[in-house]
């Protein structure tokens, strides 16, 4: 039985992870911990899964480190130099491993490596997500994830940048600039966890969308996160290597 504590659990997705964790014939709740708690309920366990805010998640996952603990993080906000520090906290021989994935739907994880693979394919890509008007930040992690991995591919390949003959405007209406690619950030209500990369090329548009439907969905990446997080090597960003992408 693996022990587990989770961060956040009074949360949307903290409190989906307990239910989760709880009806895991392999696992054992341990530990339940929200913002004012003490932390140290969570030292009965072997692997902690944060999914609290990305203004707290540094903190966090420093005193999970700290402690040797092994930690599963999807709280967003994750860029490379936050990257950087956590990869120089994990030298130590007694710290514990850490997978961090803006996104455990096996769908969403999906949408990004077929975003990467078509990316040098078309001239230009954009990204469009649209969440629940409760989120935090913008864009998306995820949408800052296909947004780098799409850059990079297409760097990779030498394509041009996107063309985009706007020369004014009203400031935002071409989204957020991340590594060259263009994003959009919808808050809706009704919404979950939506996204759309948009691709064109020569007469031809290619889309590739991945729609939450609900928290849920997100439990069977958590689950084998956890499983697997004692055996892999520090620090893990994203779940696709555990799904042998
Ligand atoms: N990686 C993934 O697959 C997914 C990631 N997320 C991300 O997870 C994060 C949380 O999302 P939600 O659950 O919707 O937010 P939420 O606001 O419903 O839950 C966050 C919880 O963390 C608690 N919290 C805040 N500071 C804390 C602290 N210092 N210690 C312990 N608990 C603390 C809050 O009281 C709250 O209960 C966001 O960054 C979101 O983008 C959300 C869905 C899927
Ligand atoms: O806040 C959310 O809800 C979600 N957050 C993650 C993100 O920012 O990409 C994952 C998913 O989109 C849901």
């Amino acid at each position: 039985m693996t022990k587990v504590g989770v961060l956040g659990a009074q949360g949307r997705m903290g409190a989906e992870v307990c239910r989760a964790v709880e009806g895991a014939d392999d696992m054992e709740l341990v530990a339940a911990v929200d913002q004012g708690d003490p932390l140290d309920a969570l030292t009965a366990a072997e692997v902690v899964v944060d999914f609290t805010h990305p203004g707290v998640v540094m903190d966090n996952l420093r005193w999970c480190v700290e402690r040797g603990l092994h930690a599963v993080v999807g709280t967003t906000g994750f860029d490379p130099s936050r990257l950087d520090s956590v990869r120089s906290w994990l030298t130590e021989e007694s710290s514990g491993n850490v997978v961090i994935a803006p996104n455990f739907g096996i769908g969403a994880v999906l949408m990004m490596h077929f975003a990467q693979k078509a990316a040098p394919f078309f001239e230009s890509v954009e990204i469009v997500e649209t969440h629940h008007p409760n989120k935090a930040d913008a864009p998306s992690g995820t949408a800052y994830r296909t947004a780098e991995l799409v850059a990079a591919a297409r760097a990779e390949a030498g394509v041009a940048p996107s063309p985009d003959a706007t020369t004014s405007g009203v400031e935002g209406a071409r989204g957020a600039d991340v590594d060259g690619v263009r994003v959009h950030a919808v808050r809706m209500s009704g919404a979950v966890a939506h996204q759309e990369v948009v691709l064109g090329g020569h007469g031809e548009l290619f889309t590739i969308r991945h729609d939450s439907m609900n928290r849920e969905s997100f439990m069977p990446g958590v689950l084998l996160a956890v499983r697997r997080v004692p055996e892999l090597d520090r620090l893990t960003v994203g779940i696709e290597a555990l799904l042998g992408l």
